[in-house]
């Protein structure tokens, strides 16, 4: 155990992207180094045993997924596995941002500036929302958040000297010190445009709202100040999580604003008017939202009201334990009081948007009551944003998007616009909408994806970008036609032919198969524990204080605290109960699965439904998944666009979604998101579809049109043997009955429309195989 201490260090310091290397961090710390032997194989492991280890990594690596491996990166560093996370760090800087754009002087760009885009800070992420990400645990941006943050600086840097965005001066590495906000100051009001395209599960989330936070950062501060005079007393209220952020604050604003706003700055002080930005030219008018966010869907609509309500210093978390520590709302340095408001659903359009929201959340359904009743004035926005942008803009009328976005002489924008259409589907049909001039003007635009970011060519540039067959590693264009359906290649496709509608009998058995491998797992897990003793676990965690006390400034130059806290708050080796969620094709078929289901399982798996019309409010078990009180939930995949859920091991399906292929890779992509632990080492997330016989060629079809392969899986056998109990029988009995023939035997054979909209050409696993040179 005693290399522990040297693995934990130079994990962090991989984490930090290679600030400085080992050696001077030797250099820098003999004692420390010297107090610490050689990296040991590992509690009870031979070094062939490693060295056997690592060979099959490496095995794997090719195969895995981006999110996969930026999961696996994140995994190695807190449980201090060097030599693994090296080798995934090394994988990752092969395959991110190798077709990065690239300004036309960039060839000079040093090591230390490429480095630097590779973290929240060298991205120009304003300094308090670092923090707030490292206390929130995303010490370090995902490829497309880089990416994505990559595409709005080098729009920020275009000299607009009719040379386009080519002959810009360079990537954030080249911008000094300036924050994204100075940046913008010092540019004319103008229109500026990211596609943010990437699987799902990948961080798409805060790709767009780290920008944005960053982006309107001095305008918040400024919007507090002037808050202050007429103090609202409001506060970080616990109680209904869902209420608060209906009631959307995040900590007062009480006694602390005006330092905040003069505060603004790390390493300096941002003076007063330098706060009223040409971004945040929002005068004393405080009344309309700064920025919009638009959503397909209410449940949507909460999950990113949730994350921003904790970035800009709320909590999330229900015990005062959780809710210490980094997190705690003392610590946080950012705008105060930013007001996050939702009109989600009928009674939130009743309310209306509370008075002097900074941010508003919405559907396209509300969207024109919002305008009509001026709670959202367009001409105020500095940031629209449509996420899940392919169903968002299917969903808002010519007329609502011509009045959110027109920038006509009467009422002409004064400041910038920054818009974000964003989404694992969404394709070249943007170029039809009618206000694609304002959202992704020509030569202001740029699509970002996991792997590269690169500005939108212009109209009379786009044949001849199109007919060199790009995107190549070496491309410094796009095009629309380059936006592909994205479907994370690190997800495991299963799919189980079953006959005489015996569906739910054949789920039943593979959950509850499930429960059982887990449980003996465990089982052994605890055992071999057990006669390990846990002295193991003591020997780490004496390690860690001594480590901690020796590395201070390092943690303080490199702020590596949050891979110390990860590595002892996590604990890897525990496993994880399957949670799962499935997908029925409408609620009807859900509704009636319910109760059979339920008695299935035998009371082993807690079941929930995510159903509109049925049962709890969706909101509410959406929060009872995320914590745990339910295991399985039963949905269907209207309702699960964008939802983030923790943890979870697997999808299954017992339908093919009809009509749109869309839908199967938003169905999928609930799982193999970063960070679920789920997932097999190299398997991915497993996504099991259970179909009638007769449907197999429509998943051949699907699986074709998509580009994933998959197995075929035998449905179980009954688990009763000549040896089982009379319990066992009794309960294989019971199922037969009522399992069987449940499923709606007139359910036409799904007719799915592959439309030329989403020709096979628009299809891709991510673009994971091109080559680069950035270190991660
Ligand atoms: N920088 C980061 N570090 C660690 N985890 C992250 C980071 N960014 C995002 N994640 C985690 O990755 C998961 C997926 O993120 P997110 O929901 O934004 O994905 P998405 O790309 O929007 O997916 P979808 O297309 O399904 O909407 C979330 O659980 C989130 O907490």
């Amino acid at each position: 155990m005693v290399g522990l201490g040297t693995k934990v260090i130079v994990a962090a310091i991989a984490a930090t992207r290679e600030v400085h290397s080992w050696s001077s961090v030797a250099r820098r710390h003999p004692a420390m180094i010297r107090s610490f032997a050689p990296l040991s194989a590992g509690a009870g492991a031979g070094a062939g045993d490693d060295d056997d280890d690592d060979d099959e990594l490496r095995r794997q690596l090719p195969s895995m997924g981006l999110n996969e491996l930026q999961t696996q990166f994140r995994l190695a560093i807190s449980r201090e596995d060097m030599d693994a996370a090296m080798m995934y760090r090394d994988e990752l800087a092969e395959r991110v941002s190798s077709g990065a754009y690239r300004a036309s002087d960039a060839a000079d760009e040093d090591a230390h500036s490429k480095r630097r885009r590779l973290s929240w800070g060298g991205l120009g992420t304003a300094p308090w929302l670092i923090e707030r990400l490292q206390a929130l645990d995303y010490p370090l941006p995902t490829t497309i958040q880089i990416n994505a943050f990559e595409a709005v600086n080098a729009i920020l840097l275009n000299d607009d000297d009719g040379g386009g965005l080519t002959s810009s001066r360079g990537i954030a590495g080249n911008a000094g010190d300036d924050t994204l906000e100075e940046r913008l100051r010092s540019q004319l009001p103008q229109n500026m445009g990211v596609v943010i395209s990437g699987s799902t599960g990948s961080g798409k989330t805060l790709a767009y709202l780290v920008p944005t936070l960053s982006t309107l950062s001095q305008t918040l501060f400024t919007r507090q100040r002037i808050r202050i005079k007429d103090e609202e007393d409001v506060d970080d209220l616990m109680g209904d999580l869902i209420d608060r952020v209906m009631v959307q604050t995040s900590p007062s604003v009480r006694g602390q604003g005006y330092d905040q706003v003069v505060g603004g700055r790390r390493g300096g002080v941002a003076s007063a008017t330098a706060a009223l930005s040409s971004l945040g030219k929002s005068g004393t008018d405080i009344k309309s939202p700064v920025a919009l966010i638009v959503v397909p869907t209410r449940e949507l609509g909460v999950q990113i009201a949730l994350l921003l309500f904790e970035l800009v210093g709320g909590n999330t978390k229900k015990t005062a334990l959780e809710r210490s520590g980094r997190k705690n709302m003392f610590r946080y340095k950012g705008p105060k009081g930013v007001k996050i408001g939702c009109v989600l659903d009928e009674q939130m359009s009743m309310e209306g948007l509370k008075l002097q929201t900074d941010i508003a959340i919405t559907t396209p359904k509300y969207l024109s009551k919002l305008i009509d009743e001026n709670d959202v004035d367009p001409s105020k926005l500095r940031v629209v944003i449509f996420d899940e942008a392919d169903l968002g803009l299917e969903q808002t009328s010519d007329e609502n998007l011509k009045l959110l976005f027109d920038n006509n002489e009467a009422k002409r924008r004064m400041f910038s616009r920054l818009s974000f259409l964003v989404g694992a589907s969404v394709t070249a049909s943007l170029g039809n909408l009618a206000v694609k001039a304002e959202i992704l003007p020509e030569g202001k635009s740029f699509i970002a994806t996991a792997t590269r970011f690169a500005p939108i060519a212009k109209e009379d540039e786009q044949q001849s970008v199109a007919d060199a067959k790009l995107p190549s590693p070496e491309d410094s264009m796009a095009t629309l036609k380059d936006l592909r359906l994205c479907l994370d290649p690190g997800l495991r496709h299963e799919r189980v032919l079953v006959s005489d509608n015996s569906g739910l009998l054949c789920l039943a058995r593979m959950l509850r198969k499930e429960l059982r491998e887990y449980e003996i797992a465990n089982a052994t897990l605890a055992a071999n524990a057990d006669s390990r003793g846990d002295s193991d676990v003591d020997d780490l965690m004496k390690q860690l204080a001594v480590l901690r006390e020796d590395t201070k400034d390092l943690e303080e130059d490199f702020g590596i605290d949050s891979v110390f806290d990860s590595a002892k708050t996590n604990s890897i080796n525990a496993l994880q109960r399957p949670r799962v969620v499935v997908f029925f094709p409408d609620e009807d078929e859900a509704r009636d699965a319910i109760f059979l289901l339920r008695d299935a399982l035998w009371g082993e798996h807690r079941l929930g439904v995510l159903l509109p019309k049925t049962g709890e409010n969706p909101l509410t078990i959406m929060e009872a998944f995320k914590y745990g009180d339910i295991s399985v939930l039963l949905a269907t995949p209207n309702s699960i666009r964008g939802l983030d859920f923790p943890a979870l091991t697997h999808v299954y399906t017992l339908f093919l979604p009809a009509n749109d292929p869309r839908e199967y890779l938003h169905l999928a992509g609930r799982v193999g998101r970063i960070g679920q632990q789920g997932s097999v080492r190299g398997q991915g997330g497993r996504v099991t579809t259970i179909l009638d016989r007769k449907e197999a060629s429509q998943f051949d079809r699907l699986a074709e049109f998509l580009g994933f392969d998959f197995n075929d899986v035998a449905p179980l056998q009954a688990e009763v043997t000549n040896e089982s109990n009379v319990e066992d029988m009794r309960r294989y009995l019971e199922d037969t009955i009522t399992l069987l023939g449940t499923a709606d035997a007139s359910r036409d054979e799904p007719i799915i429309n592959y439309s030329d909209e989403l020709d096979e050409s628009e299809v891709t696993e991510e673009e994971d195989d091109e080559e680069g040179d950035t270190t991660l």
